[in-house]
């Protein structure tokens, strides 16, 4: 995962974004540590008198939306207006997601959302796509998976924890594989070629999914959209 963006560009964006959020919408909370600037900003406003419902993309965005005095509705019960996200990097109209294991309820929220904005600092923004795509896969598919992400030309690597023995678990239960391919020069074939890999959950790979981002820095936000 690319980490050099500073915090108060990933609070700059955040709190960007956060500010397209109008009473009585459903907002999707994505996850990160640039979401969680955005998740900070809502609660905010919903201490203020902001009146809206938070989907969590996360155990993550739940917790700290509750924390936030956020209240908190499954996707089956609502529909999402709008979703603010972070992303690990960005090309173009095109992510790829998943440095914080999230990436599965991520898509399906942000892909619900009537709009998904993009929060991110500088550093993640880049010409063309390059970063490892993480892959969730069913623990019992992760060799298989693992063998065809070699036929497709890619390098998996099993994420493993940094504070316990052993891969990370996300909160479906499964594993996950970092797959470097290099430069990602069709990031929508590559997105389809994962997809459809038996035993694979959900891919990283977000094509031409976001309408905005918004990019922080500490003296100020670039917004710009995404979708033409
Ligand atoms: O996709 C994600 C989690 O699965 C995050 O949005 C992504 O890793 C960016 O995180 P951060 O804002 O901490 O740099």
């Amino acid at each position: 995962m690319k980490q050099g963006g500073s915090d108060a560009a990933k609070q700059a964006a955040g709190e960007s974004a956060a500010e397209a959020v109008e009473d009585g919408m459903i907002v999707g909370l994505g996850t990160g540590s640039t979401a969680a600037h955005a998740i900070r900003a809502i609660g905010q406003a919903v201490d203020a008198g902001l009146d809206v419902v938070g989907v969590p993309t996360s155990f993550q965005s739940r917790q700290l939306a509750r924390d936030c005095g956020i209240p908190l509705a499954d996707l089956e019960d609502v529909s999402v207006d709008l979703a603010i996200d972070g992303a690990d990097e960005v090309a173009g109209g095109n992510l790829i997601k998943g440095g914080g294991a999230a990436h599965a309820r991520e898509k399906i929220v942000d892909a619900s959302a009537d709009r998904f904005l993009v929060v991110a600092d500088p550093t993640k923004e880049t010409d063309v796509l390059s970063h490892p795509v993480p892959v969730e896969v069913l623990p019992m598919a992760r060799s298989t998976v693992a063998a065809s992400v070699e036929s497709l030309g890619g390098d998996p690597a099993l994420r493993r924890a940094e504070r316990k023995d052993g891969p990370v678990v996300t909160d479906n239960g499964n594993l996950v594989l970092d797959c470097n391919f290099g430069p990602i020069d069709d990031p929508a074939a590559l997105a389809s070629d994962l997809a459809a890999l038996p035993g694979v959950v959900e891919h990283g790979l977000f094509v031409d999914m976001a309408d905005e981002i918004h990019v922080g820095t500490p003296d100020g936000v670039t917004v710009r959209p995404l979708l033409e």
